[in-house]
């Protein structure tokens, strides 16, 4: 598998095959509301657009990173979010790294959106679908997040490597600046258990997959699909 490891202003044209990786906090927030019963998630371009959706459809669950603001009624936090009831709602997504890498790769064939906590079940897809040609999105820190690169590394060698030990991945991730400014108290719409949450490596058995759906990036879980060999 050829392999390429991006940061979002690096991406120029649409890849066949994407990973959008946001450890802290994006998709560990949105597999943490499919694991609450959530349908779909959509991937809002910006807050007015996320507010605009939400005046649409007074049901939708509209949430963004950071302090809580009127409108929104979650913050981008698995702690916060892992006791919320979910079933059957549409949330609506919109923060700063995560859902921008994932609107920036929309073109392509095939989207997954990945932290620890579906890692596994993201390599599997990659082998299943035989991927050859792969981008990676380091969606934090114009690409030098090295949450997401340790996580984005380790789902590479995982869909090639089944031995691949995560150790070491997972140390660099809880070494990282975002886990050190969530520990402090730096960012905002914070729960003292993000981090860890965040770290538990293969938490649920889905992946996460972005299609368009009527001019709008729409987030699904994807469950297991036979593999031959495994
Ligand atoms: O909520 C988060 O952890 C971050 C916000 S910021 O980059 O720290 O301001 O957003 P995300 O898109 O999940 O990286
Ligand atoms: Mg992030």
């Amino acid at each position: 598998m050829e392999t390429r490891f991006l940061g979002i202003p690096e991406l120029a044209e649409a890849p066949s095959v994407a990973v959008v990786v946001d450890v802290m906090r994006a998709f560990t927030v949105a597999a943490w509301a499919f694991d609450r019963g959530a349908e779909k998630i959509v991937l809002a371009q910006s807050l007015d657009d996320a507010l605009a959706l939400k005046a649409r459809h007074p049901d939708w669950v509209t949430l963004k990173d950071g302090p809580p603001a009127p409108g929104f009624d979650a913050v981008n936090s698995p702690g916060l979010l892992r006791s919320a009831d979910l079933a059957g709602r549409t949330v609506v997504q919109k923060t700063t790294a995560g859902t921008v890498g994932a609107l920036a790769v929309r073109e392509a064939s095939l989207v997954l959106c990945a932290g620890f906590v579906v890692a596994e079940a993201t390599a599997r897809v990659l082998r299943t679908r035989e991927c050859d040609r792969v981008t990676f999105v380091v969606t934090g820190e114009d690409g030098q997040a090295d949450e997401d690169l340790a996580c984005a590394q380790y789902i590479a060698m995982r869909a090639t490597e089944a031995g691949t030990e995560a150790a070491g991945f997972l140390r660099r991730a809880g070494e990282s600046r975002a886990a050190a400014e969530l520990g402090e108290g730096v960012r905002q719409g914070v729960h003292p258990d993000d981090v860890a949450l965040c770290l538990e490596l293969d938490r649920f058995p889905f992946a996460m997959v972005a299609t368009s759906e009527h001019s709008l990036m729409v987030l699904r879980p994807s469950m297991r699909s036979a593999e031959p060999g495994r």
